[in-house]
């Protein structure tokens, strides 16, 4: 096996892209499909300058979803949500960087939780912030466009910047995943997978989609022809 080969990616769709009036239905019919976890993005108008949805919410999508829930916090002072976030149904919970004074803190509080420890880093942020933390993160997701709406247009100089996550992650012998959330379709997401991305976070392209388990299965197959193409280099 070529050492250096790329992982087929996880896949998360975004649930901000469904349709909130059937959110039950929505969930449901992702269960058998491609989608690795669900994507749940919480703000609090005030981190982003928008309101989306919280605990009650995660709840009710937790009763029917068979997928792990990957909850991405954009709002300010998170600590003090984490506990209830982790009893309303989330696996995963990333604060972001920008909201955290003490985010060593932060992430030790949602280990003990006993979720997976993500930080999220907005466009502007250079990874190399993280350096000192790496290695006791479990996920680093880095927004490819700026959080707070659903819908834009993916930021290019993400590519460069998940390069040199990969590096700095290697270099400090750090397993966390890198998640990508932001404008990812299928024109980008090759790019993604061979500049180190282990996570896709699609809202639009899948929701917007005429079929969204049908688009999961080509973002799947798509996705796994190409890494498995990079095993025969
Ligand atoms: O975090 C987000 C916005 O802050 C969304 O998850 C993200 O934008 C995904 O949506 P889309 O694929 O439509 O860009």
């Amino acid at each position: 096996m070529n050492p250096t080969r790329r992982m087929a990616p996880l896949l998360a769709p975004s649930l901000l892209a469904a349709d909130f009036g059937n959110l039950q239905s929505e969930t449901e019919r992702l269960a058998d499909s491609a989608a690795d976890w669900l994507h749940f993005d919480v703000m609090d108008g005030r981190f982003v300058p928008n309101i989306s949805f919280g605990i009650p919410v995660l709840q009710a999508v937790h009763r029917h979803a068979k997928q792990p829930i990957d909850v991405h916090l954009m709002i300010e002072e998170p600590q003090n949500y984490l506990a209830a976030f982790r009893d309303a149904g989330a696996t995963n919970l990333t604060v972001h960087y920008e909201a955290c004074t003490h985010l060593h803190r932060v992430v030790q509080q949602i280990k003990q939780l006993g979720c997976r420890a993500g930080v999220a880093l907005n466009p502007h942020t250079p990874v190399w912030v993280l350096e000192d933390i790496a290695a006791d993160l479990d996920l680093v997701l880095v927004m490819s466009v700026n959080p707070g709406f659903g819908g834009q247009t993916f930021i290019p100089n993400t590519l460069r910047k998940v390069a040199a996550l990969k590096e700095l992650l290697v270099d400090s012998g750090s397993q966390a995943l890198i998640e990508i959330d932001g404008g990812v379709t299928l024109d980008n997401a090759g790019a993604l997978v061979e500049a180190g991305a282990d996570v896709l976070v699609a809202g639009s392209f899948v929701f917007n989609s005429a079929d969204p388990v049908a688009t999961l299965a080509e973002m799947r197959q798509q996705l796994t022809a190409l890494t498995e193409s990079g095993d025969q280099d």
